[in-house]
């Protein structure tokens, strides 16, 4: 553990020398803060992930024909710190002023609402059942990736905080809620995140017909998936819906869990198996897949791929609740696989930053508020963006 000004003044200069890194937080897990720690890569070579064997960090595309680059804990220095704040709780503020004038917005609305209609209109047609479909929107920004950076881990908390860099890909920053897969010997974690509705004070809210659908039929598709790695020696257990909240929005969210049947259980399989889920392309994954590439006039290139630890090698800490000799197996050594889907993300450009940002559509959507949808999602990382 190294203190945060020395944290950052480190991450500084690799940026100065355009050396590979990431920075990143996990998720604030029952009210225990995590730390946030870094790969610092020791040289220029570009490293591509092979067979999912490789320990590192994995930074992956929407579309899996391309390649995922990777980190490698074996190239690189490991360094961690603490440095979180309690502003989680505040509601984001909009910021719709600063940012791009009415003429540009009327023009991306009017793009937007008529691809959303061409989604309804495919589905009405019987060729989909749910398409996600996102637009990218550009907008200038004062601060230095560092400070975007500090403000994603102050106000973010409950999300994973992510800063990475790569000469190849460029800057890419996010504080997305969801959870692609975790992996642990034989245990794994996942989540199926959809329905949106902008968060008043309170987690207590209702939901449609057509969120509590979509985000169903987003559970059904993620345990169909996972069935072949779970069936004869392996279970799977899925949560009752419920409301979770990220920055200024609540999603609708079930956790499944469950153990691996060591026989079919192999990672590759079980994350091309589960990316892209329906959360972030649509049922049927493939015909949605083409949907999307065909239809969206830009490349979401790593927005809506997935990233995190890949087999990283993770010393777990004493429990100090626990009986001693539980305590042992908790000091234990363990390799850690823990994929989240790039959502909320940003793309920085000298001076210019992408935001990519997108929803569910279904038979029942409308696209004036798919529209809107997007504008709220947006809120996430404009207001990291400013002081
Ligand atoms: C596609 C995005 O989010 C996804 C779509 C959601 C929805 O349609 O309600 C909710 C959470 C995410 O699974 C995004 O944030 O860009």
């Amino acid at each position: 553990m190294i203190d945060s000004e020395e944290f950052f003044i480190k991450l500084e200069k690799h940026i100065e020398k355009g050396l590979p890194f990431v920075a990143y937080r996990k998720p604030k897990n029952a009210n225990f803060h995590q730390s946030t720690r870094a790969l610092l890569q020791r040289d220029f070579t570009t490293h591509k992930v092979e067979d999912y064997s490789e320990s590192g960090f994995v930074f992956s595309p929407f579309n899996d024909e391309n390649d995922a680059f990777i980190v490698p804990s074996e190239f690189s220095e490991e360094i961690e710190t603490e440095y979180f704040f309690e502003e989680d709780h505040k509601n984001v503020k909009k910021l719709d002023a600063p940012f791009p004038p009415n003429q540009l917005r009327k023009q991306a609305r009017v793009e937007h609402e008529n691809l959303v209609q061409k989604g309804i209109d495919e589905i009405k047609a019987g060729r989909l059942k749910k398409v996600v479909l996102s637009r990218t929107e550009s907008v200038q920004h004062q601060l230095e990736v560092i400070g975007i950076f500090k403000n994603m881990l102050k106000k973010y908390n409950s999300a994973f905080v992510y800063l990475w860099f790569h000469p190849e890909t460029g800057a890419w920053l996010g504080a997305t809620p969801e959870t692609l897969l975790q992996v642990e010997r034989n245990k794994f974690k996942t989540m199926a995140l959809a329905g949106t509705q902008s968060f008043h004070q309170t987690t207590h809210v209702e939901w449609g017909e057509k969120e509590k659908d979509e985000q169903q039929i987003v559970t059904d598709a993620i345990l169909e998936n996972l069935h072949k790695f779970t069936s004869d020696s392996g279970e799977i257990t899925p949560s009752k819906p419920y409301t979770s909240k990220a920055g200024n929005l609540l999603h609708l969210r079930t956790d499944v869990e469950g153990t691996l049947n060591p026989d079919t259980a192999d990672l590759k399989k079980l994350i091309s198996a589960l990316h892209p889920t329906p959360a972030v392309c649509g049922i049927p994954k493939a015909s949605a897949k083409k949907f999307i590439l065909k239809n969206e006039d830009y490349d979401r290139e790593f927005y809506t791929g997935y990233l995190g630890e890949l087999n990283l090698k993770t010393e777990k800490k004493r429990n100090s609740n626990r009986r001693n000799q539980e305590n042992q197996a908790y000091a234990s050594i363990s390799r850690q696989t823990s994929l989240y889907v790039n959502l909320r993300c940003i793309k920085l450009d000298a001076g210019i930053a992408n935001l990519f940002v997108g929803g569910g559509i279904t038979e029942g959507s409308n696209p004036s508020l798919e529209w809107e949808e997007t504008v709220n999602k947006s809120h996430t990382m404009k207001a990291v963006l400013v002081k």
